[in-house]
């Protein structure tokens, strides 16, 4: 018995989303939420031959009756760039929409485990978990930000120079944030092993920083990664379903280090210094984050990018800090 709301579910990543989660046996309550065109996606959804019921939610007015009751909630709510636009120049409209989904949740299904997709990710997360904190209901161990994506196209794209690799079994963490040079792929830890030479690691490096921009230019103007998004965000609900039912599973996620400040030691040393917020290996379980997974080494090129990473994911989270602070929530 899993409750899933989707927060945007009437958008480009939303309405997949909304569609594989049908599709998943254990939801068994799908609550449909959006300011616009919800009514119908919820009803083309419901018509699925799964057994999970489906909600459809239109409006603020209804944000409390999607939320009640809820066990997780993924947010996709907000808007995507266009060509030469970075994640952080959502940040004036998308800040200010999980500020208000944020508080909703504190109000409505506090225990909740919440998933993040809107960006710019490395500031959204901070400002859900300020939002939570004034209302007295943060637990790190249930706020995520989802960058599956980042590690679904790090195995798709060594798979692009090395087929005989199995891209749906390789697992390569990727830690830092989600957005250019924050996105830190650890190719040497890369489960089954892969020889890459420098030159390799150097462009393979490039493009899963930038992977988001291919997909950005080619829709030109119409958007940004929405099917390969759903897809991630369908495989981490299905993480922490599993999770929920008692398996140990591991996905990486951008949380707070307090959610297992043991574990995070590790990766301090890595390179993160005393940030707040860091992506990372997460062994899930019941409660959210069960542990955070250690990293057993990297090699001198990954510790000068998780470097590079850590000044620009400073300047994120304190940017999504003072929003908050500025809005006096
Ligand atoms: N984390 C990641 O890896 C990742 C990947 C892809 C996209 N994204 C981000 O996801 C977000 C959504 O992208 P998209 O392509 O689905 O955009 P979209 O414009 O197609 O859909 C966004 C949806 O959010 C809804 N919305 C806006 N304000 C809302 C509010 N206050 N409450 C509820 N719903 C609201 C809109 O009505 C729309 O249906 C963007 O910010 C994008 O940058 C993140
Ligand atoms: O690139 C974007 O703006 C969307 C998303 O963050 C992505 O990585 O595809």
């Amino acid at each position: 018995m899993v409750s899933v709301a989707i927060l945007g579910a009437a958008g480009g990543i939303g309405q997949p989303l909304s569609l594989l989660l049908k599709m998943n046996p254990h939801v068994t309550r799908l609550s449909l939420y959006d300011l616009v065109n919800v009514p119908g996606v919820a009803a083309d959804v419901s018509h699925i031959n799964t057994n999970s019921s489906v909600e459809s939610h239109l409006d603020k007015q209804n944000l409390g009756a999607a939320l009640a009751g809820i066990d997780i909630v993924i947010i996709p709510a907000g808007v995507p760039r266009k060509p030469g636009m970075t994640r952080d120049d959502l940040f004036n409209i998308n800040a200010g929409i999980v500020r208000t989904l944020a508080e909703a949740i504190a109000d409505h299904c506090p225990a909740a485990i919440i998933g993040v997709i809107s960006n710019p990710v490395n500031s959204t997360v901070p400002i859900a978990a300020e939002v939570l904190k004034a209302r007295g209901v943060y637990n790190p161990k249930r706020l995520f930000g989802i960058t599956s994506l980042d590690v679904v196209r790090a195995s798709r794209f060594v798979r692009d120079i090395k087929p005989s690799v199995d891209a749906a079994a390789l697992r390569i963490p990727v830690v830092g944030g989600h957005s250019g040079a924050t996105i830190v792929p650890l190719l040497s830890q890369a489960e089954p092993r892969v020889e890459f030479s420098q030159k390799e690691i150097e462009e393979l490096t490039h493009r899963i920083q930038f992977g988001g921009d291919e997909v950005v230019q080619a829709k030109a103007g119409a958007g940004s990664a929405t099917l390969s998004m759903a897809y991630a965000a369908a495989r981490f609900t299905e993480s922490l379903i599993r999770a929920i039912s008692g398996e140990d599973v591991v996905e990486p996620a951008f949380v707070s280090l307090d959610a297992d400040p043991r574990g995070a030691e590790n990766i301090r040393a890595l390179g993160a210094g005393s940030l707040e917020f860091f992506a990372v290996p997460v062994q899930l379980g019941r409660e959210g984050v069960k542990r955070i997974a250690p990293v057993p080494s990297i090699t001198p090129f990954e510790r000068k990018a998780i470097e590079v990473a850590s000044g620009e994911l400073q300047k994120n989270i304190s940017k999504g800090v003072s929003f908050t602070q500025k809005a006096k929530i």
